[in-house]
């Protein structure tokens, strides 16, 4: 039997909870200036923009991770800390030399905002690193609830991230998960709340196999997708 994608065309809700890296912001030329400074400070051969992105979306450790085992493996007992002290530190001091929002992220934002929705951040990204880049690109301002992977015991794909994100968001209403991840859909679908994939993101599996409720090619698509519930 086969089954036919039907997006959903409308969401009703009064919460919308973004991702960050590969939703809103263009992160990986920097996380990738980060990881070659870490690769080569251990000698090995720096990784191309293209395989950085595609390991984007699991938090720094991960990617770390991922970085060694693309470029000749992680040794029996080898202490990642070290790498990943070195990597957050890079990244810190440069974390806006040339990430972006992505087109049309400020307005959208502002534009939702205006419309009474409240907004959540909820991103693997360590909890200062995210307020830093937010800061950087002036997007802080937008959200009334932010937590980053390492604020609590467990990040995205676990439910509790985001279930986090939705109580700390004012209301009682319902919600919606922007991302371009796996780890996106798997936490929603978890917390049992609609999810619109990105389709210019990070994801190194096509966006169409991960499960969404509607795929966007453009941010500026969701205000006319996203509408407020009606508590009457
Ligand atoms: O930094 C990461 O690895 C992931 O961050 P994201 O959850 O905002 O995509
Ligand atoms: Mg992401």
């Amino acid at each position: 039997m086969s089954t036919v994608f039907m997006p959903k065309t409308s969401f009703q809700v009064d919460k919308i909870i973004f991702d960050l890296d590969g939703t809103l912001v263009d992160s990986a030329p920097d996380l990738c200036a980060a990881m070659n400074h870490v690769l080569a400070t251990l000698d090995r051969p720096s990784l191309p923009l293209a395989d950085v992105r595609s390991m984007v979306g699991l938090g720094a450790r991960a990617l770390i991770g991922q970085g060694l085992k693309a470029t000749g493996g992680i040794p029996d007992g080898f202490m990642i800390d070290q790498p990943l002290d070195l990597f957050i530190r890079h990244y810190r001091a440069n974390i806006a030399r040339h990430s972006q929002p992505y087109a049309g992220a400020h307005d959208v934002l502002r534009l939702l905002k205006e419309r009474g929705f409240a907004l959540g951040l909820c991103t693997n990204k360590p909890q200062d690193l995210a307020l830093s880049l937010l800061d950087a690109l002036s997007m802080r301002s937008y959200f009334t609830s932010i937590t980053g992977g390492d604020a609590l015991p467990f990040a995205k794909p676990h439910p509790m991230h985001l279930d986090h994100v939705r109580q700390s968001l004012p209301g009682r209403g319902a919600a919606v998960m922007i991302g371009d991840s796996i780890t996106d859909a798997k936490a929603a679908r978890a917390s049992q709340m609609d999810v619109i994939l990105v389709s210019f993101g990070y994801s190194p599996e096509p966006v169409e196999s991960l499960g969404a409720d509607l795929i966007i090619s453009d941010l500026r698509a969701l205000p006319g997708l996203i509408v407020k519930e009606n508590h009457r």
